[in-house]
């Protein structure tokens, strides 16, 4: 990522919106935003070997599901750069005597959220992610979130929420586990 041209960026932003960017308390402004995106951006210099090789463990017996949930995260909308953001569950049905890592599930999360994208693109991503390294037998993806974009400004509809989810294989053709995974989840919004 580009620093200097990203502070340069944001000092010419200050003056085109009318702002002075010698004022003190805009000094280190633009530093800042630049700091900032590497954080937020940050999974735009990562490549998909990154997480590839994510360690998969072998266990004699395997549970009918795993799941990892009220994962919360933040992404930007690529159509604004405004924020939007949430809880993410993910659950997977494990093929044979494979798992992966718990902690893995939230790093792929960052992974596919840490860029300008949309919520619909973060939920199908994760699971695809989900499918390349594990290849399990079912994955199911729900994520609720809020959009500042459509809060703070343009249609102003603040409080609402926008669902999305993605399940394959098990979960598609088992509905009780589908049940299962929904009602286990069923409250991981509710402080959105
Ligand atoms: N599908 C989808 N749309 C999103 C997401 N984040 C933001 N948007 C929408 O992207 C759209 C961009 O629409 P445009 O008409 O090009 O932009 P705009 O004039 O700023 O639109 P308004 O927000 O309606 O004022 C808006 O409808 C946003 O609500 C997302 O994750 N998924
Ligand atoms: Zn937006």
């Amino acid at each position: 990522m580009d620093q200097q041209k990203i502070e340069k960026v944001v000092r010419d932003l200050l003056i085109a919106i009318g702002e002075n960017p010698h004022r003190e308390g805009l000094l280190e402004t633009p530093q800042r935003v630049a700091k900032m995106y590497q954080e937020v951006f940050s999974s735009l210099k990562r490549q998909p070997e990154d997480v590839a090789n994510y360690k998969v463990f072998h266990v004699s017996d395997v549970p009918e599901m795993v799941l990892v949930q009220h994962i919360p995260f933040y992404s930007m909308c690529e159509h604004h750069l405004l924020p939007f953001f949430g809880y993410a569950n993910v659950a997977y049905v494990p093929k044979d005597d494979q798992v992966i890592g718990l902690s893995k599930i939230p790093r792929l999360i960052d992974f596919v959220t840490k860029k300008p994208g949309m919520q619909e693109r973060v939920t199908t991503d994760l699971a695809a992610e989900l499918q390349r390294i594990l290849d399990p037998a079912g994955i199911a993806v729900t994520i609720s979130a809020r959009h500042l974009c459509m809060e703070m400004r343009g249609v102003n509809k603040a409080g609402q929420y926008t669902y999305t989810d993605k399940f394959t294989g098990r979960f598609k053709e088992d509905k009780d586990l589908k049940r299962e995974f929904l009602m286990q989840t069923r409250n991981n919004h509710a402080d959105l």
